[in-house]
Order: structure tokens, then C-alpha cells, then sequence
């Protein structure tokens, strides 16, 4: 049997006396793409800032299997460092010669290649998020965690960009975890879609990734019916 990269068991957050999470329970494998899809408030959010270890949980925890894992997380907010060139964003101005190199050969990969001693500013905004993306990759993850990367593009820009970060996530076998409020965009690019509502994990679909557009839409459709209509009930965690 394959080993979970992470296991969430039991999860809960509490804030103050806000409820944001309880009961969380999902693995996450080496190389899947998985998207957690649901309304604003239900608990997306909190789940990556645990798995990132941003915040701590109340109850349960976030168990990697190796405690060694490199976690890099990529926000919708690009974070890019407006005073460094497109290069030194990526190489975080390394001395290193070979560093700079590894820096280029990534600029290349998601496209920028040209843009390398240009600024943030000059780039559009599915640019940015190639910048950030490669930013990211530059860590070496074994896991990835994509924050809303694409909720400030434009319709087509993200659809390109779903495409091409699923491409990159694909090729390298990056295990990547996706937050969005877009079931199709969940459908689109993750191998297992987790929905999540009322801060807990309600139900799991297959992704349709690399599927014809009529199973996209039936995924979806299934998706956003759970979001709709589903109790968010203990009974129905993974069911
Ligand atoms: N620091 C905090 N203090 C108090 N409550 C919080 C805090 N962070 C999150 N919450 C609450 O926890 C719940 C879950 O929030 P979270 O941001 O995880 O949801 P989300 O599904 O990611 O929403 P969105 O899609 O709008 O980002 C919400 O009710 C939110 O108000």
C-alpha cells in the first residue's frame, strides 16, 4: 500500500470560540493533485495555513511522514518582491552560480524566459503568478500548496493557467493541494476533489483532469450539488 505524504486526523480549530474546523480527515498521496472546493468561510483556508503550519491546530494533527518534508505555499496575493528583478525573485539574489543557473532554467520553464532581468511591475497578471509558481518550485517542494493562485485573472488567463500549472504539477509529480471556490476549475485540474463545508470535509470526488469536457461537467455538477444541498454531518465525512 502507498504511504500518505500527510495524513490529517481528527482535525480542529477553534478560534476563541469560533468553530472554523472539526473532524478533518483526508490523506494526501505522493504526486496526486488534489483541490479542496467550497463556499467562503467553510474552512479551506485554515486547513492549508495547518498543513503549512502557519497555525496550530486544537485538536488533531497534521502528521507527515517524513517530518523533513519541504512545504512551499503560493498565494492568490503574488508576494513578489517589487525591487528585485524577475531572476533575483526566484534566486532570492543568490551568490551562488549554479543556484542562478537552477534560477533561469525554471524562469524558462514557466515561460519567462526573456523577462528574467525585467521587474515584477512590467509582467502581466498571469505572468506574476508564473513568477510566483516558479518562485515556489525553486524550493524543491514535495508539497505545494496553491492558495486561490488564480482568483485575480481574468476568464481566459486562468483557464490557461489551470492548464499549464496542472502541466508543470503533472510532469513533475509535485504532490500539490489546490484551494478554490471554483468547482469547474477543481474539476479541471485535481486528480481528487475534497469538498469542504461547514469546516469539515463532507465528500470526495475523482478529478476529471486530462477527461473530455462532458465528464468535467458531470464532476462538477455532483460537486456542487454536495456544496448545495449535503448536511455537513459526521456521518457523511468521505461519504
Ligand atoms: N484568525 C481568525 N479568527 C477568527 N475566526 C477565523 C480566523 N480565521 C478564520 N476564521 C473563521 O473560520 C472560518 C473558516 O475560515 P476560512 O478562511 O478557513 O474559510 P475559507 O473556506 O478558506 O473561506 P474563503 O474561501 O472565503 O477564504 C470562517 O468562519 C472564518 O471567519
Amino acid at each position: 500500500m502507498i504511504k500518505p505524504l500527510l495524513t490529517l486526523e481528527q482535525l480542529g480549530k477553534t478560534y476563541d470560540t469560533k468553530v472554523a474546523l472539526h473532524d478533518v480527515n483526508f490523506n494526501i498521496y505522493p504526486g496526486e493533485f488534489i483541490a479542496l472546493v467550497g463556499m467562503s468561510g467553510g474552512g479551506k483556508s485554515t486547513i492549508l495555513r495547518l498543513i503549512a503550519q502557519l497555525e496550530q491546530p486544537t485538536t488533531g494533527q497534521v502528521q507527515f511522514s517524513d517530518p523533513d518534508t519541504t512545504v512551499r505555499v503560493m498565494f492568490q496575493n503574488d508576494r513578489l518582491l517589487p525591487w528585485m528583478t524577475n531572476l533575483e525573485n526566484v534566486s532570492f539574489k543568490s551568490k551562488d552560480k549554479a543556484e542562478r543557473q537552477r534560477a533561469q532554467a525554471i524562469l524558462n520553464e514557466v515561460g519567462l524566459a526573456e523577462f528574467a532581468d525585467s521587474y515584477p511591475d512590467q509582467l502581466s497578471g498571469g505572468q506574476k503568478q508564473r513568477l510566483a509558481l516558479a518562485r515556489a518550485l525553486m524550493a524543491q517542494p514535495q508539497l505545494l500548496l496553491l492558495d486561490e493562485p488564480l482568483g485575480a485573472l481574468d476568464a481566459l488567463t486562468r483557464r490557461k493557467m489551470q492548464v499549464f500549472i496542472a502541466e508543470i504539477c503533472a510532469k513533475q509529480q509535485l504532490t500539490t493541494l489546490l484551494i478554490t471556490h471554483d468547482v469547474d476549475e477543481a474539476a479541471r485540474m485535481a486528480d481528487r476533489v475534497i469538498v469542504v463545508k461547514d469546516g469539515t470535509n463532507v465528500y470526495e470526488a475523482d478529478g476529471a483532469k486530462d477527461q473530455a469536457a462532458a465528464r468535467i461537467a458531470t464532476v462538477s455538477e455532483r460537486i456542487l450539488s454536495v456544496i448545495l444541498h449535503a448536511p455537513a454531518t459526521a456521518a457523511s465525512v468521505n461519504g
